[in-house]
C-alpha cells in the first residue's frame, strides 16, 4: 500500500500486484468476492449496489478510477467530481447483517493511470497506442450516438478491471442500462470466467426520494434549483411515455408524450435555465436498435413475447448531461434484480 493514500479504515490498494496478493488469499480460503466498480463520488446508488454485493458474497471489493478513455476530449474528465476522503467514511460506515454474521466492505482498489494504463493513455481514439477492447455493433446506438468513443473506454476499462479484481459477481446499475447490457455481453464474447456473464447483475435505479431523479455523481454540478425542479424533467418525461405505451398507441405518440414533458418545462422556465433535450427514444434491449414504427405495445408483445423495450433519455441541463431509462415490460427478463 502507499502512503500517498487517505487513511482508511478499509484496506486499500492502489497496485494491481498489492490486491492480488490480498485476491489470492480469499481464493485460497474458497471466499466469494463481490466488487462494484465505480468512478467515486459515492451516492446511494452506488451504495444500493454495495449493500447487494455485502448481501451475496462473502467479501465485498469496490473500485474507485476515473477512467479517461471513456471521456472524449471535451468532456467533463477534469471536472469530474473526486471526493475519495468522503467515499472511504461513507464506506466505513456501510454494514450488512446476513445469517453468517456481519459484513463490511472489504477491499477498495484505487488504481493511478498509469497502474492501469500502463502504455499510457491519451483521450483522444485517433493517437491512442496500446490494446482497447470493442463490442462491436451494440456501441454506436443509444448513449452510443451522442457519445461515440464511450463504450470502447468502458469495456477497455473493465475488462482491465475484470482481470485484477477477479470477481465471483458484479453489480452494475440500471441508471446506465446499456453499460450493463453490453458489459454481460463482452463477459460472454470473452469467456470471461471473472465473473461470469450469469453473475453479472444489474440493480435498479436509486432515486432521490422526493423528486425521482436518478442519483447520479454528476447532479453534483447542478444548483439546487436545478436539481430539484429542472432536472427530475426527464424521468417525468420518461414516466409519460411509459403511461402511453400502457394505453397502446405508437411508438411515435409515446416519444411525443415523453418530448412535451420536456418543451413543457422549458416553457416554464423560458430563458433562466438552459434546458436541453438529447434525445428519447425506445431500443430493443437485446440489439439496441431502434424500435421501428408503427408499433403499438401489445403489437410489441404479440411478436416478441416476453422482451420488454427499453425507454431511454438523455438532457442537458446547462454543461451537465443527464440520463435515465425506464423498462417497459418484464425487466426480470433481461436480469434486472429486484
Ligand atoms: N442511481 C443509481 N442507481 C443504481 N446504480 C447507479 C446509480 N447511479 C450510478 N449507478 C451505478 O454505479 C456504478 C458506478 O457509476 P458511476 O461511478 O459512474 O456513478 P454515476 O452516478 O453513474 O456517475 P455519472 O454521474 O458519471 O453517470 C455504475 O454501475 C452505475 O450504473
Ligand atoms: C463501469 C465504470 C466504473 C467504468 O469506468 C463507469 O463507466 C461507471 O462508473 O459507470
Ligand atoms: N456512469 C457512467 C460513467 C460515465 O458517464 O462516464
Amino acid at each position: 500500500m502507499s502512503s500517498a493514500l487517505p487513511p482508511s479504515s478499509i484496506p486499500l490498494f492502489d497496485t494491481v500486484a498489492s490486491y492480488r496478493e490480498w485476491r489470492r488469499k480469499a481464493f485460497d480460503e474458497k471466499k466469494t468476492v463481490g466488487y462494484v466498480p465505480t468512478m467515486g463520488a459515492l451516492h446511494e446508488g452506488h451504495l444500493s449496489l454495495v449493500r447487494r454485493s455485502l448481501a451475496e458474497n462473502d467479501l465485498t471489493v469496490l473500485s474507485i478510477f476515473v477512467n479517461p478513455a471513456q471521456f472524449a476530449p471535451h468532456e467533463d474528465l477534469a471536472t469530474y467530481p473526486r471526493t475519495l476522503p468522503r467515499d472511504l467514511e461513507l464506506l466505513s460506515q456501510m454494514s450488512v447483517t446476513v445469517p453468517e454474521g456481519v459484513r463490511t466492505p472489504a477491499a477498495v482498489f484505487v488504481p493511478t493511470v498509469s497502474e492501469m494504463y500502463p502504455s499510457g493513455i491519451t483521450q483522444n481514439t485517433q493517437e491512442q497506442k496500446g490494446t482497447f477492447v470493442e463490442v462491436k455493433g451494440y456501441s454506436h446506438q443509444m448513449e452510443g450516438r451522442t457519445r461515440p468513443t464511450f463504450f470502447r473506454g468502458v469495456a477497455t476499462v473493465v475488462t482491465k478491471l475484470f482481470n485484477a479484481i477477479e470477481p465471483t459477481r458484479a453489480y452494475f446499475g440500471q441508471k446506465d442500462i446499456q453499460q450493463a447490457l453490453l458489459l454481460r455481453r463482452m463477459t460472454r464474447d470473452l469467456l470471461l470466467s471473472h465473473p461470469e456473464p450469469q453473475n453479472l447483475f444489474i440493480v435498479p435505479t436509486a432515486r432521490d426520494p422526493n423528486t425521482s431523479l436518478a442519483l447520479s455523481s454528476r447532479n453534483a454540478y447542478l444548483t439546487s434549483y436545478e436539481r430539484d425542479n429542472v432536472a427530475p424533467a426527464l424521468y417525468a418525461a420518461l414516466q409519460a411515455g411509459k403511461a402511453a405505451w400502457e394505453g397502446n398507441v405508437t411508438k411515435a405518440e409515446c416519444i411525443e408524450h415523453a418530448q412535451a414533458v420536456i418543451e413543457n418545462k422549458k416553457r416554464e422556465l423560458g430563458d433562466s435555465v438552459d434546458l436541453r433535450l438529447d434525445y428519447i427514444e425506445m431500443n430493443d434491449p437485446e440489439s439496441f436498435d431502434v424500435v421501428q414504427d408503427p408499433v403499438t405495445r401489445r403489437q410489441w408483445e404479440g411478436t416478441v413475447a416476453g422482451k420488454p423495450v427499453i425507454l431511454s433519455g438523455a438532457m442537458w441541463v446547462g454543461k451537465t448531461r443527464l440520463i435515465d431509462n425506464v423498462i417497459l415490460g418484464a425487466q426480470h427478463t433481461i436480469g434486472i434484480v429486484e
